[in-house]
């Protein structure tokens, strides 16, 4: 059984049945898993999802203690917890699907999204396209960054970023994430086949291998994720205490316009 300590709550992952648990007080609104034939299409080597059942993640949804309710309600924020497993998927780092968030009316830039390394090592993968919801275009991919997280570490999705979490350590990965609602588009990285890159563990060592599927894909950097009091990211405090002690310091979560610049700042 590993605590989740950094997520701020009672929060188990239980290593023999691959579940979450919770401890007294603390609410999940939900779950659900998915299994490596659910990545078909999504995968470096897609053979290696064929008639192959193994479980990828868990995730869990609308977690936290019943006196705060009211506070992710009011906002209809979405507070879960993902627990990637261990191991590779042919060659591959075990990765969530990765998706975009899409315009949500009155706004003219997307969503971002709060992501916080809970146990493990991390690898986020951040695409930004500005045509990501027009189908029958080339994705212009303007940006593509990966950014290396440990337990208690955290990063800010910046508007426009397609984005997937990637298990790069031994263990488990399990990763928090907090976010207002918005439409939710696989469709762009399904239909390349993944995002730009792919990260693969090869003899112990982490080796991104472009995708093959893009056209004209910039080079892809590796940036730091740095703090921001102001925005609620402290590294040593968690995203659901930083949240629950000042919640308008998330505005940014539903209000992204004249934050945009502030959030950028905070990779480099
Ligand atoms: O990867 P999915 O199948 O979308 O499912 C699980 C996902 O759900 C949420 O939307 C989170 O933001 C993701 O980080 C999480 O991994």
């Amino acid at each position: 059984m590993t605590e989740l300590s950094k997520f701020g709550l009672r929060v188990f992952f239980d290593d023999a049945t691959q579940e979450l648990t919770f401890g007294e007080g603390v609410v999940c609104g939900g779950g659900s898993s998915k299994h490596l034939q659910k990545m078909k299409g999504l995968l470096y080597r897609d053979s290696a999802a064929e008639n192959c059942d193994e479980l990828c993640y868990v995730f869990c949804h609308d977690i936290y203690r019943e006196e705060d309710r009211h506070l992710f309600e009011k906002r209809q924020y979405a507070n879960g917890i993902t627990v990637l497993m261990p191991g590779t998927m042919g060659g591959e780092c075990r990765k969530n699907s990765g998706h975009y968030h899409g315009y949500v009316p009155g706004h003219i830039c997307t969503f971002p999204e709060v992501y916080e390394v809970l146990t493990g090592e991390a690898v986020f993968l951040l695409q930004e396209s500005r045509n990501f919801d027009h189908a029958d275009e080339e994705l212009k991919v303007e940006t593509l960054r990966a950014v290396f997280l440990k337990a208690g570490e955290k990063i800010i999705v910046p508007p426009f970023c397609g984005h997937c979490a990637i298990n790069v350590g031994e263990g488990p990965m399990a990763f928090g994430n907090l976010a207002a609602p918005s439409p939710l588009l696989y469709a762009p990285i399904q239909q390349r086949h993944g995002l730009g890159v792919y990260v693969l563990n090869i003899q112990g060592r982490i080796v991104f291998v472009y995708n093959s599927h893009y056209k004209d894909l910039p080079q892809l950097t590796i940036v730091q994720a740095h703090e921001n009091p102001a925005l609620g990211i402290t590294f040593g405090k968690s995203v659901y205490e930083s949240f629950v002690s000042s919640p308008e310091r998330f505005n940014f979560l539903d209000e992204p316009e004249q934050y945009q610049e502030e959030i950028e700042h905070m990779l480099g």
